[in-house]
C-alpha cells in the first residue's frame, strides 16, 4: 500500500517595497522563513513594480531549494494581496480578475501587486491553490473619513492591514484588553507608512500614502503643498502614471537622501552624517503629527500606542517617538511584522472551513485615479 504524505505545508510570500520576505509553515509551525532586503539599485532596474516578478521568484525559488519537503507535502501558498479595488477583509483565492487588476496596476504601482501572481506561479508548481489575505486595500473607514474637502473626489484607505490588526491583538492580549473593544494606533513604519486609529476592531481612519497622504516615508511622498505639487505636474507634463509612481516611490528619503534603508540611513547618521540626520528627524516628526492626529479621532482615548515595520529595529526613530508622545498613552515597540503569520492563519481559516473564501471581482472602473477611484 502506497502512503500518501500529509499535506500541511504552506508556503507563504510577501513581497514589500524595499523586501522579499518568504516563510514555510509545516503543521501549523513556522519553520522557515527568509527576508531578502532589495537595495535602491536593484529595484530601479524595473521599470514597473510588475516587471520584478522574475528577480522576485529567483528568491523564492532558492529559498524553497534549501527547504526539506517533498512537493505532495504542499497544501496551499499564500501571498500579500496588492492595490486591489476597496474591498472587506478575508480570505480570497487568486482568480483571473485579481491578476488582471494587478498586471494592469489599476490603482497604482507596489510592491504587494506581485503577491498574488508569485503565489499563483508557485501554486501551480505543486498542483495546489493560491490565496490572499487582507489586502493593503481593506477599507473600514468611517463615513466622516472619507470626505477629503472638494466634491467629488472622496478619500479611501491604504494601509499594512495585516500586520497593524496583528500586531494590536497581540500587544492588547498583552495587556489583559481585547482587538474588538479598544482603541489603538498602530504606527508600521516600512517602506511605505501607515497610520491607523483602531477602534472596535475597525481601522476607522489613517493615512493613504500610496495616494500622498501622511508623512513621508523612505519611498512615499506623503502630504505635499498641493499648489507647488500641481505646478510642478503641469510644468513637467507629467502623466497621471508618472504621478503616481513619483508620489508612490521616488519621493521621501529615497528623493533627500538617495537611499531607502533606514538601517543605512541610521549608520550615515552614525558617521556624522547631517543632511541624513535632518531628513530622519523629518519623517520621524511628520509621523509624530499623524499619531497625534489619530489620537484626536479617538478623542484622546488611546488604550495604547504601537510602533511596528522594519524600522522599529531602529532606536533612532522609536525613541523620540516614545519620548513625546507618552502624554497620549503608552508607546509600544513591536519591531518586524507578523504578516507572515497573519498569512498563514487567514488561509488555514478558509481551508478550516472556519470562514468562507471570497471571491474578487474585477475592479470595473474605468478612470486610472489612485487607490479609491
Ligand atoms: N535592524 C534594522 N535596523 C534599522 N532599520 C531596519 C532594520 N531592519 C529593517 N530596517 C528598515 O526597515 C525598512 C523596511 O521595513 P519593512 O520590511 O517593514 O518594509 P517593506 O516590507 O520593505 O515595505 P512595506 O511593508 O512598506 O511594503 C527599511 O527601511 C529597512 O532599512
Ligand atoms: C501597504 C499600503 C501602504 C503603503 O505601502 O504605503
Amino acid at each position: 500500500m502506497t502512503m500518501h504524505p500529509k499535506r500541511d505545508v504552506v508556503i507563504v510570500i510577501n513581497p514589500g517595497s524595499t523586501s522579499s520576505k518568504i516563510a514555510l509553515f509545516k503543521a501549523g509551525k513556522m519553520v522557515a522563513e527568509r527576508t531578502l532586503n532589495h537595495s535602491l539599485a536593484e529595484l530601479s532596474q524595473f521599470d514597473a513594480v510588475i516587471a520584478q516578478k522574475d528577480f522576485r521568484m529567483q528568491a523564492i525559488q532558492e529559498f524553497l531549494a534549501d527547504q526539506d519537503f517533498s512537493a505532495s507535502e504542499v497544501l496551499a501558498v499564500a501571498g500579500r494581496g496588492g492595490l486591489l479595488k476597496p474591498i472587506p477583509g478575508g480570505t480570497y483565492a487568486v482568480n483571473e480578475a485579481m491578476l488582471d487588476d494587478l498586471t494592469a496596476a489599476k490603482r497604482n504601482e507596489h510592491a504587494s501587486n506581485l503577491g498574488a501572481g508569485l503565489a499563483q506561479q508557485v501554486a501551480d508548481q505543486y498542483g495546489v491553490k493560491a490565496y490572499v489575505v487582507d489586502p493593503p486595500v481593506v477599507d473600514e473607514l468611517q463615513p466622516l473619513a472619507r470626505i477629503s474637502g472638494l466634491k467629488g473626489i472622496e478619500r479611501h484607505s491604504a494601509a499594512h492591514v495585516l500586520n497593524q490588526k496583528a500586531m494590536a491583538r497581540q500587544v492588547l492580549a498583552t495587556m489583559g484588553k481585547t482587538y474588538a473593544t479598544s482603541r489603538v494606533i498602530v504606527a508600521h513604519i516600512g517602506g511605505g507608512l501607515s497610520i491607523h486609529a483602531h477602534e472596535n476592531g475597525r481601522m476607522i481612519d489613517g493615512n493613504n500614502g500610496i495616494d500622498g497622504e501622511g508623512p513621508y516615508s523612505p519611498e512615499r511622498a506623503g502630504s505635499l503643498p498641493l499648489v507647488d505639487f500641481v505646478a510642478k505636474v503641469l510644468a513637467e507634463r507629467l502623466t497621471l502614471d508618472q504621478v503616481k509612481k513619483l508620489l508612490a516611490s521616488q519621493s521621501g528619503l529615497r528623493s533627500y537622501l538617495n537611499d531607502i534603508s533606514i538601517k543605512n540611513i541610521v549608520a550615515r547618521i552614525a558617521e556624522g552624517d547631517e543632511t541624513a540626520k535632518f531628513y530622519l528627524d523629518g519623517m520621524i516628526y511628520q509621523i509624530k503629527k499623524q499619531i497625534a492626529e489619530m489620537a484626536g479621532v479617538l478623542n484622546g482615548q488611546v488604550d495604547v500606542i504601537i510602533l511596528t515595520g522594519g524600522a522599529a529595529y531602529a532606536t533612532a526613530v522609536t525613541a523620540p517617538l516614545q519620548h513625546d508622545l507618552a502624554w497620549i498613552a503608552p508607546v509600544v515597540v513591536r519591531p518586524g511584522e507578523m504578516e507572515m503569520q497573519a498569512l498563514y492563519e487567514g488561509v488555514m481559516r478558509v481551508l478550516n472551513h472556519e470562514e468562507p473564501v471570497r471571491v474578487y471581482q474585477s475592479d470595473a472602473s474605468t478612470i486610472k485615479g489612485g487607490t479609491g477611484r
